[in-house]
Order: structure tokens, then C-alpha cells, then sequence
């Protein structure tokens, strides 16, 4: 549904020019929730806005149903772009209008009439839970209550794409959730697909189907969760599930494993010590449910020979875990 292939885009800068995308290329499938995650400068923002020509890149192309807007310009690409909704961190609204003239404003550009306007409005208000609110006042209304305005807003011209701009990150923890919780019910009712950017895994890890790490203008990992989460060395893993920091170096050898699906690690700990007369201890543990299914990381301190820790990696790698070989006993 969108496709970048090998954009790039350099800015000019005070202090010399920035790339802030690099040969970057990602597919996201229709009606698929694609997170693109990283630190402040990484180049989401200027990724997610070449996706509607925001920001036109210097060079790769960029598709989005099928139309490469890389290619379009005036009339054409206005046209394409209709077909892409964006909500933003910030809400964008007008303070003048009310909720209902806020979601009326790109029907009103695109020349759609009032009486379509008003029911489309009214039907779209429905679904993102403000049907009552239609008359309110935009400074009335709760931080939550503004983003449902702004993704009523992105959705009132039927777009198959919505593009989310860090729209969670200025509301506390129970608004995030339960914009998130919007987010997914408009992916799954209406097949919508999205693509958003955040600074935040929790986002990433509650809404996701999949997901690309971006570090310095560059992709530098990406892939659905679910196999992400059993990559051994993936990057993207340790801040899915957070084990904190490592002990100080004991002469012991220290795995991580991830489970999936799995209700619990215990018996498979417990038959490791036993099967290879191990000692084995639990040094962490983080347990998630991605994409409804309870998936979890371990991390074990290990004590014996080396041939005996090499057979235990074995047993375990052939019972289909990810194993990650984090420490080596010296
Ligand atoms: N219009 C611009 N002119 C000059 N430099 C820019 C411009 N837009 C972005 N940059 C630079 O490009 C790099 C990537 O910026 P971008 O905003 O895409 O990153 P980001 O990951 O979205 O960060 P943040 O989360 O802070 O918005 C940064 O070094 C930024 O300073």
C-alpha cells in the first residue's frame, strides 16, 4: 500500500548539510499498522512527510495505492493526496470553527456539498465516540478529545491511508491508550492502513503489526514484531523487553531467550538445569502480548563448562527459542 524505494533527502544546515534520509526503503501492506520508531533527529518526521509530498525527496520513489507521487505535481498530486489522511501531535485544529466545521474543512476544499458534508461529518464524528460533541468549541474539548477531532478530520474524505505524526505523544498514559485503542478498532473496521512515527516502544509494542528502527537518516532494522521478537541480536528487542542493565562479570555465562506464545518459562528452565546439570538463574524477565499472543524475554546467568553451555544453547535452539548468547564465561 506504501512504498518507498532508496529515499533520500538532504537539508541545508548552518552548520553543513544534514541527510536526514539515506537510502531509505520500506513496504508497509494494506491495512497494515507500520510503526516507524527513533530518537529525536533520526528523520521520521521527514520520512513520514515525504509519504504525501510534504517533503518532496532528492532522489527514491515513493507509492502509495498504487499512484507514484514521486512522479505527480498540481492538480494530480492534490488529487492523490486527498487519499491520505495525517494527525498530528500537536491536533492542527482551528479554534475558530467548531468540532464539526474542523471535520468539514477538507470536505469543504475538495467541493463537496453541504448536505454530503453534514452527513458525513455527523457519521465519522460517530465513529471516533464524539456524535454528541459535534457543536463544541475546539478549546471546550480535552487533549483526547482534539485528537479524535484530528483523526475525524484526517478520515472524513475516506483517505486508505492514515499517517500518524506522533499523535499520542503530548496526552498522558490513559488518553494514549485509548486513542490507540481508536486507532486500531478504524485499522480493523474500515481496513484502514496506517503508518505512524513515535519516540515510544510502548506504542510501537500495544498497536503494531510491524515496525523500523531508524538511527541517523538510516533503517537499521525492520520486520514484522513477531519476527523481530525472536531476532536474535535485534536491535529493536531489548526496549520491547526492557531487562535493565547487565551484572558485573562473574566467570558466568549470560543467555537470553525469547518465548512466544508460551504461558510460562518455567518448565523449560527448570528441564535445562536438570537435562544438563547446569545451575541456572533468572536475572530478568519481560512478558507482552503482541498481537494477542503473550510473548516474553528471559534472561539466565548460566554456571558450568563450556561444552555444557554449548549443549544447553543446542537443547534450547532445538526447541525452536531464540537464543541470544548475551555473555560468555571467561
Ligand atoms: N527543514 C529542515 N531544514 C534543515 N534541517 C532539517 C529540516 N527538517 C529536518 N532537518 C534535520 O534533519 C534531521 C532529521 O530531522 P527529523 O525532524 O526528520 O527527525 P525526527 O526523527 O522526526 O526527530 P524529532 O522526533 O525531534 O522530530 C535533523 O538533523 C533535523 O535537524
Amino acid at each position: 500500500m506504501i512504498t518507498l524505494e532508496q529515499v533520500s533527502k538532504t537539508f541545508a544546515a548552518r552548520s553543513g548539510s544534514v541527510r536526514a534520509l539515506d537510502d531509505v526503503s520500506l513496504h508497509v501492506e494494506q491495512g497494515e499498522i507500520y510503526g516507524v520508531i527513533g530518537r529525536s533527529g533520526a528523520g521520521k518526521s521527514t520520512l513520514i512527510r515525504t509519504v504525501n509530498m510534504l517533503e518532496r525527496p532528492d532522489s527514491g520513489t515513493v507509492t502509495v495505492d498504487g499512484l507514484e507521487l514521486t512522479g505527480l505535481e498540481g492538480a494530480e498530486l492534490r488529487r492523490a493526496r486527498q487519499r491520505i489522511g495525517m494527525i498530528f501531535q500537536q491536533f492542527n485544529l482551528l479554534a475558530s470553527r467548531t468540532v464539526r466545521g474542523n471535520v468539514e474543512l477538507a470536505l469543504e476544499i475538495a467541493g463537496v456539498d453541504r448536505a454530503a458534508r453534514r452527513a458525513r461529518s455527523s457519521e465519522i464524528l460517530e465513529l471516533v465516540g464524539l456524535g454528541d460533541r459535534a457543536g463544541a468549541r475546539v478549546f471546550e474539548l480535552s487533549g483526547g478529545q482534539k485528537q479524535r477531532v484530528g483523526i475525524a478530520r484526517a478520515l472524513a474524505g475516506n483517505p486508505s491511508v492514515l499517517l500518524s505524526d506522533e499523535a499520542t505523544s503530548a496526552l498522558d498514559p490513559e488518553t494514549t491508550a485509548s486513542i490507540l485503542g481508536l486507532l486500531r478498532e478504524l485499522n480493523k473496521e474500515l481496513g484502514l492502513t496506517i503508518l505512524l512515527i513515535t519516540h515510544e516502544m510502548d506504542v510501537v509494542k500495544t498497536l503494531c503489526d510491524s515496525a523500523a528502527l531508524m538511527r541517523d537518516g538510516r533503517i537499521v532494522e525492520q520486520g514484522r514484531l513477531d519476527d523481530i521478537v525472536v531476532r536474535e541480536d535485534s536491535l529493536m528487542s531489548p526496549d520491547l523487553f526492557p531487562l535493565g542493565e547487565l551484572p558485573e562479570p562473574r566467570g558466568t555465562t549470560i543467555i537470553e531467550i525469547t518465548f512466544v506464545g508460551l504461558a510460562s518459562e518455567e518448565p523449560v528452565i527448570s528441564r535445562l538445569a536438570r537435562t544438563h546439570e547446569l545451575d541456572v538463574s533468572l536475572l530478568g524477565a519481560a512478558i507482552e502480548t503482541i498481537h494477542g499472543r503473550q510473548t516474553g524475554r528471559t534472561r539466565l546467568e548460566i554456571s558450568g563448562s563450556a561444552s555444557q553451555v554449548d549443549a544447553a544453547v543446542a537443547d534450547l535452539q532445538g526447541q525452536g527459542l531464540a537464543v541470544n548468547r548475551v555473555r560468555e564465561a571467561r
